[in-house]
């Protein structure tokens, strides 16, 4: 047997057996976060809400049931799993630091594993045992005045905003896999394998700015996403092609009202436009220069601005639609697609998203303090549905917003969702997500959701908190669900499991037990093996 021995600033120092050196089913002994660099901290809390127990960890799992053997590749799933340090407790979900997973699918086996992800927030954090850089609503403790004057400049450049990569992570069509946040600098290549922080993905271009959307859409052949224009409200529309570092400027969209624009978590294409949303939850300068968080953060509700949506061509870069739709917030769109008539002539863009009612205070349910405090009976979890946009290419002003299908099917929850990705932009049928088994505070089932017949197929586990179902199609299929979805569960107690649920009938396939429950995470994506 091969040994490692690490030491340095947060490693307890003992000796490290090296992954695929020992005996695949014997898990892997890995470096702790020790107590003295990361401080004390609450274990009473539902596994999803707790810390990650250490710093990187990697080994084979036993599996109950069965991997189909197509299944070749990792499936890896980013999220904020350390919420502290030292003995300071981060206030919101968003806050932190980001815990790479991943799941490798191969001949029936699966190897699974974590690691912190090292950014330069994450590290300044170890090493002077407190917050460096602002964070989604943390930021870091001035000693007076006039350090809080210096950090106030550096916002401006961006320097003092974080890298905290813990949103999600692509695999961009040159085969770089990045995790990303909602801040520029927050872009950062990691090895697929190791889980190694590999350096910051350089933006090469020269549109500046320090956000963009944290889900850009990414396929084999570009990479869109938005960049928002805090200045003159609006959004800039870029692509970059694969093995490049340099985003093109598609086109420009002004927003129709409002002091800033909407917040884009995320945004919809069709096979030929972009969907641009300008939610009435819009970016607020002052509140990105507080130093207590407001319960909407960085960002302000103004329903007098009105909501709207925007649509572009692609190819032109031309606006060529720009509706005014009802109210709605979200974090997640799910798809869009083009609506024909008989002659084969787009007629509308159809839009879906995870809406939450157009109640922006769902942000704030997601304070740790808040997902940590459920009693198990209070039924707090406020109602979100599939939200379904129609907006009209004829040149009418209005939009539709309706409920793609009652949301007592799934819970009246729905958020972290994903479908085939051969559907993307196009017309499509399933959508997988999370849902709600009443009473809860959290999303707490997985659901499959049927747009055609209406419906929806939940799966429960008592106690659970699953993470976003993400479905991988069996090669060269042509059925919209043939497949699986992965998803990783907390459990309340201290515990998890990896869960394999069969894409089409929605029932469970196999499961392997984690040696130690992981937090809650956010997004993922497929690495497949060629
Ligand atoms: C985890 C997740 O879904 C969202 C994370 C969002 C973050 C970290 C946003 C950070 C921001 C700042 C640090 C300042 C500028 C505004 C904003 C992009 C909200
Ligand atoms: C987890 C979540 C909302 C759940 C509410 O139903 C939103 C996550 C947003 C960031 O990716
Ligand atoms: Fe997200």
């Amino acid at each position: 047997m091969d040994y490692l021995s690490l030491s340095g600033a947060g490693f307890t120092r003992r000796r490290v057996a090296i992954a695929g050196v020992v005996s695949p089913l014997r898990p892997v002994i890995v470096p702790s976060l020790d107590e003295e660099t990361v401080g004390r901290h609450d274990r009473n809390h539902h596994t999803a809400w707790t810390s990650v127990r250490q710093e990187r960890w990697e080994g084979e799992l036993v599996v109950q049931g069965e991997i189909p053997s197509w299944l070749k590749g990792t499936y890896l799933r980013n999220g904020p799993g350390l919420w502290h340090i030292e003995d300071y407790n981060f206030r919101h979900l968003f806050d932190g630091y980001a815990t790479l997973v991943k799941l490798h699918f191969e001949n029936g086996r699966l190897i699974a594993g974590h690691r912190q992800i090292e950014s330069e927030a994450y590290k300044a954090a170890r090493k002077n045992k407190r917050i460096c850089f602002r964070e989604f609503s943390e930021v870091p403790k001035y000693e007076n005045f006039m350090a809080y004057v210096g950090d106030i400049a550096k916002l401006f450049s961006g320097a003092s905003l974080t890298d905290n990569a813990n949103t999600g992570v692509v695999k961009l069509g040159d085969g770089r896999v990045v995790c990303l946040t909602e801040t520029q600098k927050g872009s950062l290549v990691i090895d697929p394998d190791s889980l190694e922080t590999l350096g910051r993905f350089e933006y090469s271009d020269s549109f500046g700015g320090l956000i963009h959307s944290a889900h850009p859409i990414v396929t084999d052949t570009e990479f869109l996403t938005l960049l928002p224009d805090l200045v003159n409200p609006g959004y800039l529309v870029v692509r970059m092609e694969p093995g490049t570092n340099e985003r093109k400027l598609i086109g420009r969209v002004n927003c129709r009202t409002g002091p800033a624009p909407g917040w884009v978590h995320s945004f919809p294409v069709t096979e030929h436009y972009v969907v641009v949303p300008e939610m009435p939850l819009r970016y607020c300068a002052q509140n990105l220069l507080r130093a207590e968080p407001t319960p909407l953060y960085k960002f302000e509700w103004h329903p007098e601005s009105k909501a709207f949506l925007h649509v572009m061509c692609k190819a032109s870069g031309k606006i060529v639609a720009s509706v005014e739709v009802p109210l709605f917030v979200t974090f997640h769109f799910i798809n869009a697609y083009e609506e024909e008539d008989e002659d084969s002539r787009v007629t509308a863009i159809i839009a879906d998203c995870c809406e939450h009612n157009a109640d922006a205070t769902i942000l704030d349910r997601l304070r740790l303090q808040n997902l940590r405090s459920f009693n198990g009976n209070d039924d707090i979890l406020p109602d979100a549905r599939v939200g379904r946009f129609t907006i009209p290419l004829d040149g009418s002003p209005y939009g539709k917003l309706e409920s793609a299908l009652e949301p007592n099917e799934h819970g009246r929850g729905m958020d972290m969702c994903s479908i085939n990705p051969a559907n993307l932009g196009k017309k499509y049928r399933y959508a997988y997500a999370c849902g709600a088994k009443r009473p809860c505070h959290f999303p707490n089932t997985l659901t499959k959701i049927d747009l055609v017949k209406k419906a929806a197929k939940n799966w429960h586990d008592e106690g659970v908190v699953p993470s976003e179902p993400f479905f991988v199609a069996r090669p060269g299929t042509t059925e919209e669900d043939d497949g699986v979805v992965i998803s990783l569960i907390s459990e309340k107690n201290g515990s998890g499991y990896a869960l394999l649920l069969d894409g089409s009938t929605f029932e469970e396939i196999a499961r392997a037990k984690l040696p130690y429950g992981l937090p809650y995470g956010l997004h993922g994506c497929w690495v497949p093996k060629e």
